[in-house]
Order: C-alpha cells, then structure tokens, then sequence
C-alpha cells in the first residue's frame, strides 16, 4: 500500500491529504434539514447528513487528492450510526481509489492491539471463513506501550501490504509535556522516531517503509531532525492550515526526491465554504469550495517545495 500511496502522490503531484472530520457544525443546513426529515433528529438522522457531506466531497476530490484521513471519533461520537458511516465512507473512498488512513490512534498491550490491528487493516475468523471489518489502507498507532502494542499492526500490515502511522511528534500545543522530555539528553520523540525506523526498516515497499510517522507541521525544527532520522519513512504531516502550519515551514519534512511526506489538512478543505476566501461558492456548493481549497493547498505545498 505504501507503493501506492507514493505511486498516486507522484502521478497526481500532490502530497497532500484531505481529513474527513465531518463536525455536524460544518455540515450545510440544506443536508441536515433533508437527513432530519427523513430520519427525524436522531443518531441516523446525524450519520445520514455525514454520509451526504462526505460523499459530495469525496466526488469533488478523487482525481485530485490521492488519500482521505477520516477521524474515527467524529463517527464514533455517534454510536453505532456513527461507526456504520464510518466504514461506508471508507468503502466509497476505495471504490474511487482513494488511500485511506483510519485516523484511528490504536495501541494497547499485544493482544489488544492484534484485535486492533485486525479490526482495521487485517481479517477477523470467523468459523471457518476471513472476514474484513473497517478494511482501511493504513492506520495511525499510538507507540506508548512500547513494541508489544506495535508489533501486531506490522504483522498485519505484512500479511495484508497496508501500512501504518506512528505517533511521533504531535501537532497539539501540549505534545511537550511528555513527548520533549529528555532522557539520556535526547527528547523522547527523537527515541521514538528511532524506533520508528528500526521497526520500518524490516518492512520496506519499493523506497519507503510501510511503517511511517506523524509529525506535526506546527513543529517544523523538530520536523527536519526526525526527516534524518528516519529516512525512510513516510512522515503523515497534520497540523497545517487550521493549526497555523505553512506550507514554507514543511520543506525539511521531505526529502531530496521531493517525497517521503503528505500534508493533512481537515476543517481547512471540509469547512472551506465557511471561510471568507470561498464564500462565492456558498453553502449549497460547499463540495466544489472544498475542491478549490484541495487545489490551492496543492498548490502551495508545491510551491513552496519547488521554490
Ligand atoms: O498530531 C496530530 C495527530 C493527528 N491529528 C489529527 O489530524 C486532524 C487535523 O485536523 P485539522 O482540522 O486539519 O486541524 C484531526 O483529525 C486530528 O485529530 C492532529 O491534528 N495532530
């Protein structure tokens, strides 16, 4: 899977990922009023003004954006209902060849994360049969249980070519309180993006390891020390846009063949009629705002690698 996510970046030249994070304040009133009607203010009433929402995107977005990141608690905050738009969206996201990354920050002691890992990436038994569950490309994973938690998602990954995303650095203005911490004079995000590239480096693709990073872009100092230190892995980049990364700050987050790196960006594509700058298109066309915000951020992050 990572050849693939690397081989759609390059065809359609945009490292660029749009974060499916479907708040009910960004959907367009017109979709509520029609999902409340339908199924009155209920939980399915919610999941069926997301599942409009995200569609309308996602037709706005495929032949331009090579992957979507859909945040599992924006679905999960709605049960059941929630969880069932969940994988529909991660279903239609495939059918238009889409790379999904499940948003999913899953870890825990081993054989929690072996029902984890299968539940997003690999295949539950069931009598006799392999069955997939949510059935994403890639999943984000969350280190801090140590390797035991790490472990059964590169198993599966092996098993199934899909891939996954380590915490390493993140976006959020606390993520010093713990992951800067020096041990031995090093902070731990560096220790961590160490492990990082010793777990990927038994599981590598055509160049880059399946077993990628995430890297805030609102840190870009530490960015270009963890680029070094883990050569070969896909760094997942959050954080621009809405949390005040630019595009000039990213530069160091790739690597001289101009990969290695995808730029997330979610409330800045999916909310981008609210904004000023693409309030022309209105409410009603909110899915082509979202496409012109997708271009515009390509469009910068190519600029400012190409500067
Ligand atoms: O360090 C991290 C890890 C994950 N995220 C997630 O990415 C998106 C960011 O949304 P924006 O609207 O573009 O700010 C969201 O799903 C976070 O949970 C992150 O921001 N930082």
């Amino acid at each position: 899977m990572i050849n693939k996510l690397v081989d759609k970046i390059k065809k359609q030249n945009a490292p660029v990922v749009v974060g499916l994070d479907p708040m009910m304040k960004f959907i367009p009133e017109h979709l509520k009023k029609a999902a409340f009607a339908e199924y009155g203010e209920t939980l399915e009433g919610a999941a069926e003004a997301i599942w409009q929402f995200n569609k309308a995107i996602v037709d706005n977005i495929y032949d331009i954006v090579p992957a979507v990141k859909p945040q599992v608690a924006m679905y999960e905050q709605f049960g059941i209902e929630g969880m069932k738009v969940f994988q529909k969206t991660v279903d239609y996201c495939k059918s238009k060849d889409m790379v999904v990354i499940g948003d999913v920050k899953r870890g825990d002691i081993g054989s929690t994360s072996e029902a984890y890992a299968v539940a997003h990436l690999g295949k539950v038994q069931v009598g006799s049969k392999k069955l997939s569950a949510f059935n994403e490309d890639f999943a984000t994973v969350n280190p801090y249980l140590g390797s035991d938690g790490i472990n059964p998602f590169v198993k599966v990954c092996k098993e199934e070519k899909k891939g996954i995303f380590i915490l390493v650095k993140t976006s959020n203005p606390s993520s010093g309180e713990f992951q800067d911490r020096l041990i031995d004079g090093r902070p731990l995000y560096e220790l961590v993006g160490e492990k990082v590239a010793e777990w990927g480096s038994e599981c590598m693709g055509d160049d880059y390891s399946y077993v990628g990073a995430v890297v805030g872009a609102t840190y870009p100092e530490m960015g270009k020390t963890l680029r070094k230190i883990m050569p070969k892995a896909y760094i997942l980049v959050p954080g621009y846009g809405a949390q005040g990364g630019k595009a000039e700050d990213l530069v160091h987050f790739f690597n001289e063949d101009g990969l290695g790196a995808i730029v997330n960006s979610s409330r800045g594509i999916i909310a981008a009629y609210t904004k000023e700058q693409y309030a022309k298109f209105g409410e009603e066309h909110f899915a082509e705002a979202s496409r012109q915000a997708a271009l515009d951020m390509i469009a910068d992050i190519n600029g400012a690698l190409h500067k």
